[in-house]
């Protein structure tokens, strides 16, 4: 039976390195990391992580603004507001959270953070970084930074001579993670709807990493013995034997098929998700000590 990766144990260790840090930066410099995070519309699954983003980021002793905006507001009125933040020195990051509604264009909002203020990694200056091995230097998207510390956990910093097949190419999630992978020595096989024989390259992998959005689309019998599974999906199902109309949250793998072959897993919920939040509290903390002239802290 796999070892079950703790994330949320690994999350509150990341958390309570950054509201040291926090602590350090405020008796140093007095000057406190500010996170504005942006929602726009009622997304009930949006609303739940802003509010755990703003909660976890007062825990960290960082002032925390939200902008919560209706689902019509306008793409200018949104560019404004992001031009007005990035012109403020008390915010170090700025995050707007995804989906947006479709009469704004995600990428041209995106593209308008300031690439030092892009807590999430996802302007072309960081994911540009990212790619060309800056790692040291970029922000790198919350998720996918947060899924390598929980691998560092069972292979080390140096993944040389492994193999890793990550399922996914999404800019968020697949891409920068084949991008981490590969900056730690991993061979990186990256895999999506198109790829031929998936339960056969799947089966080929050391790490294997899931974030294609597929309720339990990773079988267990496609997992080597003793491999890493890093379940990124988070899949909201009808749980009828909770009660009328309650669901609950299930991974891209089939969990316990899966933790029968794996050496060690991570569960949904408790694995990557707590992780996503953690790493956006250390980028945040990284752009305030970056912004005070302290070399970036290592988590
Ligand atoms: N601007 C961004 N938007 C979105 C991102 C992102 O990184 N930046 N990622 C996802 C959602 N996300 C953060 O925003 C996120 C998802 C899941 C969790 C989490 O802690 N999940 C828990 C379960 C929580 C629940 O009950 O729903 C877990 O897996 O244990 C945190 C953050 C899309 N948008």
């Amino acid at each position: 039976m796999a070892e079950v990766i703790d994330g949320k144990a690994v999350a509150a260790d990341v958390i309570a390195k950054v509201t040291s840090a926090s602590g350090v930066l405020a008796a140093s410099k007095n000057v406190t990391p500010g996170l504005a995070v942006i929602i726009v519309g009622e997304d009930p699954a949006s609303q739940v992580y802003v509010a755990a983003k703003s909660r976890t980021a007062k825990e960290c002793g960082f002032n925390s603004l939200q902008h919560t905006l209706p689902a019509d507001v306008s793409e200018a009125y949104l560019m404004d507001l992001i031009e007005v933040l990035n012109l403020d020195p008390a915010i170090h990051g700025i995050l707007v959270q995804l989906p947006l509604p479709g009469h704004i264009d995600a990428g041209k909002v995106i593209q308008a953070i300031a690439p030092e203020k892009d807590v999430d990694g996802f302007h072309f200056v960081n994911v540009g970084k990212l790619g060309t091995g800056e790692v040291d230097t970029a922000f790198v998207p919350c998720t996918p930074a947060g899924s390598m510390l929980l691998i560092e956990r069972v292979h080390g910093k140096d993944l040389s001579g492994l193999n890793a097949v990550v399922v996914g190419r999404s800019n968020i999630v697949g891409k920068p993670m084949a991008n981490l992978l590969l900056a730690a020595n991993a061979t990186v096989t990256v895999a999506h709807s198109r790829t031929k024989n998936l339960p056969e390259l799947c089966r080929g992998a050391d790490i294997l990493v899931a974030a294609v959005g597929r309720p339990e689309m990773i079988r267990g019998e496609w997992v080597k013995r003793g491999t890493t599974v890093i379940d990124v999906g988070i899949n909201r199902v009808a749980a009828p034997e909770k009660g009328n109309g309650k669901n609950r949250l299930i991974g891209d793998v089939a969990y316990a098929e899966a933790a029968d072959h794996a050496g060690a897993i991570t569960p949904v919920p408790g694995g990557v998700g707590p992780m996503t939040i953690a790493l956006l509290m250390a980028n945040t903390l990284t752009s305030a000590y970056l912004a005070s002239s302290l070399p970036r802290p290592q988590f």
